[in-house]
């Protein structure tokens, strides 16, 4: 059987002067195997549904709960990877930070964190598949962004 593992895309937006919001990925680099960067996220326990499963690491990894979050509708992206020999399913939802003033506090499976740009995030990414799904993300708040009449960089 598949691995399963839920965690969220966490982003800020940052209120800019003279231009529309920024917007920032939350990244975290392990602080074991290869140090490899990735969202807050984490395997399903037993008889845990997928979605507490990533509001339960993303308190444990980055220290934000569910009163920090806004979880956004319509934004599901499952990623399909092996690891070890064996697949891993990992199911990535989108919330928004609603304070982006809110310190990130790191557990000991991580070492250092990251709020970063799209293009910057895709670099720290390094997978093909979490790049994608990062960009997904950036072009479902594009759109939301139209569709409310303001503009995103
Ligand atoms: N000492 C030590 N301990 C480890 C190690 N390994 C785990 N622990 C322990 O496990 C606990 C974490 O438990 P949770 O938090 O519940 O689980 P997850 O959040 O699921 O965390 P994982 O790290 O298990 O899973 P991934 O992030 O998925 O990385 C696994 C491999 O998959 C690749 N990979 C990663 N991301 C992508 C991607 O997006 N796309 C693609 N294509 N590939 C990707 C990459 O090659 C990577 O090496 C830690 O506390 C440690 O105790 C390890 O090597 N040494």
């Amino acid at each position: 059987m598949a691995l399963r593992a839920c965690g969220f895309l966490v982003f800020r937006r940052l209120a800019q002067p003279t231009s529309p919001g920024v917007i920032e990925y939350l990244l975290l680099q392990t602080s074991y195997g290869q140090h490899h960067w990735t969202p807050p996220k984490g395997h399903v326990d037993p008889g845990e549904d997928d979605l507490t499963t990533a509001l339960r690491e993303t308190q444990e990894e980055a220290g934000l709960g569910a009163e920090h979050l806004q979880v956004l509708d319509g934004f599901l992206q499952e990623l399909h990877y092996t690891v070890k020999g064996r697949p891993k399913d990992v199911l990535y939802w989108l919330a928004e930070l609603r304070d982006p003033k809110t310190e990130v506090t790191l557990s000991a499976e991580h070492q250092d964190y990251r709020w970063a740009r799209l293009e910057e995030a895709c670099s720290l990414a390094q997978y093909k598949d979490l790049q994608d799904t990062l960009r997904a993300a950036q072009r479902h708040l594009d759109s939301q962004q139209e569709k409310n009449g303001q503009g995103l960089s």
